[in-house]
């Protein structure tokens, strides 16, 4: 039986359905994160679990014990609030401590577990400095350190890094996964950033409009995405509109005058002669000079990130969108004639969603 299991979970306010009958198993030391646009769902997941709001239906069990109407201080859970909200008057070494003396240990178990939990979250020499003496990525640790120190069995982290720089961001990230692997304990993260719910997860869980459409791992989420709304959601990519139709050899589609078939992998459930998008992911594309590819193109735009080149190419099937590492290699300049290619096992194949569906 999974640590926490949410049933058909579902939240009603008045006319909006903010949850749709959500349902999702997590294993004890996991760390899944929820994510998904502004407004789908995810903090209100996030607060029905942790009792701040109550569910319209479905339930909640913890440890197998049905926790879905227990209040908030019942269920003893870690939560870290995008804002941190530390206790300003009080110091680094009071603020971890707040948790265990409000449950009433003896002093040396406070002070051994507080010694503890600031080694973890590298904090030791800041015992003693109040809130605003310390930077956006100490009092982050503060706050995980201080979520964790009660050894809950469930961590809840709402946008934990939303106001770090970018910088900043990155690197807490690792030190999330650090800390909450170092600590085992079983995590549930909102975040609306891909790359962070990517680079610190077990599990992802996307949703949109309420409703969950695809758990998966992270690499899976990104390698498979089960709609072309995950496929730009996660991570870039590029979609053609294609039409499939049947061959001796397997499926296919044309594209600029060149039939392609698909490998079996990337065989779908989309009906023959029906239209279906093919995604293909940016690094996936191979560019060279002219001739050398399948597909003519035209270098409309060169962006340099550091570590890639980002080219937007214009061919006959519109603007492609290419990422090359930045290894020294030939740079192509704006209005350079170049080629495209890939291999076919690169392409994924998607079916064609709803018109509300077509903005990721
Ligand atoms: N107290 C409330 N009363 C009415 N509607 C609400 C309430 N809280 C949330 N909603 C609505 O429920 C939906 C889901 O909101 P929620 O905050 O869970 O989304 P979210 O995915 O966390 O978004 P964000 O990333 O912007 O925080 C939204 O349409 C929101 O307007």
């Amino acid at each position: 039986m999974s640590f926490l299991q949410l049933h058909g979970l579902t939240k009603k306010f008045a006319e909006v359905t903010a949850v749709d009958d959500l349902s999702l198993n997590v294993e004890k030391g996991e760390f899944v994160s929820l994510l998904g646009p502004s407004g789908c769902g995810k903090t209100t997941t996030l607060q029905m679990i942790a009792g701040f709001v109550d569910a319209t239906a479905g339930s909640i069990i913890l440890d197998g014990k049905d926790i879905t109407f227990a209040k908030p201080n019942e269920r003893g859970l870690g939560i870290v609030f995008q804002t941190y909200a530390l206790f300003p008057h009080m110091t680094v070494e009071k603020n971890v401590a707040f948790g265990l003396e409000m449950r009433k240990l003896s002093g040396n178990d406070i002070a051994a577990r507080v010694k503890e939990a600031l080694a973890m979250a590298q904090l030791e020499k800041f015992a003693q400095r109040y809130p605003r003496e310390l930077s956006g990525g100490q009092r982050q640790r503060v706050a995980l350190a201080r979520a964790l120190v009660i050894q809950p069995p469930v961590l809840l982290l709402d946008e934990p890094l939303s106001n770090l720089d970018a910088n900043l961001r990155e690197e807490m990230q690792f030190e999330l996964r650090r800390i909450q692997q170092q600590a085992g304990t079983t995590t549930i993260m909102v975040t609306h950033d891909q790359a962070e719910a990517l680079s610190v997860s077990d599990r992802v869980v996307v949703m949109r409009e309420g409703s969950v459409i695809q758990i998966d791992e992270p690499y899976a989420m990104y390698e498979n995405p089960a709609t072309p709304f995950i496929s730009r959601f996660v991570g870039k990519t590029n979609t053609f509109p294609v039409t499939l139709t049947r061959s001796p050899q397997g499926r296919q589609f044309e594209l600029d005058g060149h039939r392609i078939t698909l490998p079996h992998s990337a065989d779908t459930a989309v009906d023959d002669g029906s239209e279906a998008l093919v995604s293909l992911r940016p690094e996936k594309i191979l560019i060279s000079r002219q001739g050398q590819g399948r597909f003519a193109g035209k270098v409309q735009n060169s962006f340099f990130l550091g570590n890639l080149w980002m080219y937007e190419v214009q061919t006959a099937f519109g603007l492609v969108t290419v990422s090359v590492i930045n290894n020294h290699e030939q740079v192509y300049t704006t209005g350079e004639a170049v080629s495209l290619d890939w291999h076919e096992d690169s392409l994924k194949v998607l079916a064609a969603e709803r018109t509300g569906d077509r903005q990721a």
